[in-house]
């Protein structure tokens, strides 16, 4: 599946057209992990569709969304902006930017410096690079690019292998390590056990996906993870502040009232 997204990405970075720059301050994704609302980070996303699970959520406004995020005490939010296989869009960020006043991350299969300068433009803070998407020495490239424009980076790998790889070209301020095998689709929080004693010290690092229990939350932090980044449950939530709350073990004033 990795393989045929890429190769649509290398078609789509063809025929790129380049926005206009949008004027808007950067915020920074680093210090909101490094201070979050909670015991630990969160990053919520913002997902309509995923390859995987197909439309996850019909009825989809993505500023509200991510605006309700907000108020929940989200730390940073990701947005989608992939179109073909997660039914995202670059104007979703942007719009979102404006309206919010957290850290926005642009989640999209970066592999190419063109889109480095794509994201700046739509008012990205951070953007996912991901780990075997192009070789160890061009994601380091990609890496400081997106840092000398200004933005930040969350550096997923799926494989203690993949993160050994990276680590002997470069450590990234921020990683995520995936639950999910984007091979297989399958998720396994394991997945953050195993490669958690593989992290330098000096770095943070986030599990990402399949997390939807507070029993979940407790045990990737208990393997050492300063945030999580979740979509799916928060999507498939009554809303997405209801999703919240009930992933932290908050009680919820919404269902109350
Ligand atoms: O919806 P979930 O299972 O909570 O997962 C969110 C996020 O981790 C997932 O969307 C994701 C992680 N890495 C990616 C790379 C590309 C696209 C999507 C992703």
């Amino acid at each position: 599946m990795l393989e045929t997204i890429l190769k649509t990405k290398k078609q789509e970075i063809d025929t790129l057209s380049m926005p206009a720059y949008e004027q808007v301050e950067k915020r920074s994704l680093y210090q909101a992990i490094k201070h979050p609302t909670r015991t630990v980070g969160l990053i919520a996303e913002v997902k309509k569709a995923s390859p995987s699970k197909g439309l996850i959520r019909a009825d989809f406004h993505p500023v509200d969304i991510a605006k309700t995020y907000e108020a929940a005490g989200a730390d940073a939010i990701s947005v989608l902006t992939d179109q073909h296989y997660f039914k995202g869009h670059r104007d979703f960020l942007t719009a979102i930017k404006k309206e919010t006043s957290i850290p926005i991350m642009r989640k999209d299969f970066i592999i190419d410096e063109l889109q480095v300068e794509e994201s700046l433009r739509i008012g990205a803070d951070a953007i996912l690079l991901i780990a075997g998407t192009v070789p160890d020495q061009k994601l380091f490239e990609l890496y400081q690019s997106a840092h000398e424009k200004g933005m930040q980076c969350l550096v997923e790998v799926h494989a203690a292998s993949e993160l050994s790889s990276l680590l002997s070209v470069f450590t990234p301020e921020l990683i995520g390590i995936n639950n999910r095998n984007l091979k297989t689709f399958e998720t396994s929080l394991s997945q953050t056990e195993e490669i958690a004693s593989l992290v330098p010290q000096q770095c943070t690092f986030i599990s990402e996906s399949g997390i939807h229990t507070f029993e979940d939350v407790t045990r990737v932090q208990k393997a050492g993870a300063g945030g999580v980044l979740v979509g799916e449950s928060f999507m498939r939530a009554e809303t997405p502040s209801i999703g919240i709350t009930n992933l932290f073990g908050e009680s919820n004033d919404e269902t109350t009232s």
